[in-house]
């Protein structure tokens, strides 16, 4: 999609017209990305505030969008009279307080992965929108799960919840990154990568991972000090599905993520590249005989897109349209396990509390 291109808005005719105000927290470069896309290619909304502990970054951003405003603290931007709606996208330690915040204001919010950095913190959230959608019967939090709203993604979750396969029994995910910052570390790859995996378990399948067992083989030369890559996750749902996730973070090659779904009358594969499948590294590490994206912008673009796009539409009407807190709990309850599965080397069996609450 270029960037003139606006997607389509599902506002009903004759309901409320006015933009809705967006502050974006963080805008390094998830952040600024968002920026971009509330202001070019989504339709419904624009960008009033952007707030970021870096201020130069946070002025260079707010510069490229007419009428907005730099508020540099977070909780001054959420409460902030111009503002109707928050994007999150601030490193994960900040989550907490800052979706907390825009709940006890009553505004919508769409929280970049990870909710919160824990499950206590997690579920700390999912309660308190319980408590705002019990008096108001709207709900304001929204995951950044973006995979969701992948095309490729959104149709296999549809064959299979159409029974296309039969009974699913395996899913195969492959999820591998060229390089990572320095300072990623083998939990923080569980919790920022796997993360994602664990939330496409629980979306294809529709049922809970009920233990999780981290396997640590030989890693590759480019993995940087003290970091086991590649991961084998395996992830047992409460239906006695079994997911084997590769997760391999310092390839030197692209952007590759796949998932197959492997049930009792057939499996479906997607996020295989159009062009020759085989990865190598060229002379001076260059990808040479792929078409394969080079990062998770690229590869997930068109989902980031339809993801905000959905969730300007439903936060205009005072709803959410995608996962939301108990999602952003349950996968962080996961990861959680995979943590201290990964410390012990043994099977973790996953402690989540009941769905209770206000949502059905
Ligand atoms: N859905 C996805 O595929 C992806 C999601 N993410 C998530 O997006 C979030 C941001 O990640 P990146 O953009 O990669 O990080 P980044 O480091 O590029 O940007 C973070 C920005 O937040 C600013 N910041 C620091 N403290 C802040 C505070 N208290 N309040 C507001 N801003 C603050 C930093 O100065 C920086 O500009 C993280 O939660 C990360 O896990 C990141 C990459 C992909
Ligand atoms: O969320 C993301 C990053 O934080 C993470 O580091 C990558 O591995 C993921 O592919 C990307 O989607």
């Amino acid at each position: 999609m270029t960037a003139a291109e606006v997607l389509p808005a599902v506002t009903p005719a004759g309901a409320e017209t006015a933009d809705l105000r967006v502050a974006v927290l963080g805008v390094g470069l998830m952040g600024a990305d968002h920026v971009a896309r509330l202001s070019r290619r989504v339709s419904g909304a624009r960008v009033t505030v952007v707030s970021d502990a870096a201020t130069d970054r946070a002025d260079q951003v707010a510069a490229g969008v007419p009428g907005a405003r730099v508020v540099p603290d977070p909780l001054a931007a959420i409460a902030d009279p111009g503002v109707d709606a928050v994007v999150v996208a601030s490193p994960g330690r900040f989550h907490e307080e800052q979706v907390l915040a825009c709940i006890e204001r009553g505004v919508p919010v769409l929280c970049e992965k990870p909710l919160t950095m824990d499950a206590d913190s997690s579920l700390a959230v999912v309660r308190a929108e319980d408590a705002y959608t019990a008096r108001t019967g709207q709900r304001l939090v929204q995951v950044g799960f973006m995979r969701r709203f992948d095309p490729e993604y959104a149709a296999l979750r549809e064959l299979v919840a159409s029974g296309g396969l039969g009974e699913p029994l395996l899913v195969h995910c492959a999820h591998r990154n060229p390089a990572v910052p320095a300072g990623v570390t083998t939990e923080s790859v569980v919790n920022d990568s796997v993360v994602h995996e664990v939330d496409v378990a629980r979306f294809l399948l529709g049922e809970e991972i009920a233990a999780v067992t981290v396997l640590r083989p030989r890693s590759t030369r480019r993995a940087a000090e003290g970091l086991s890559d590649p991961l084998v996750v395996l992830l047992e749902t409460t239906g006695g599905r079994l997911v084997d996730v590769e997760c391999f973070v310092s390839t030197g090659l692209a952007y590759e993520v796949r998932t197959e779904v492997v049930g009792e009358d057939g499996s479906a594969l997607i996020g295989l590249d159009p062009g020759p499948v085989r990865l190598s590294a060229g002379p001076g590490g260059a990808v040479r005989g792929s078409t394969a994206a080079p990062g998770f912008r690229e590869r997930f673009g068109r989902a980031y897109d339809i993801e905000v796009q959905r969730w300007v539409d439903a936060a205009r009407h005072g709803g959410i349209d995608g996962p939301g807190a108990w999602d952003g709990y349950a996968a962080q309850a996961v990861c959680a396990a995979g943590v201290e599965a990964l410390r012990t080397g043994r099977r973790t069996e996953v402690r989540m509390e009941p769905r209770g609450g206000t949502r059905s």
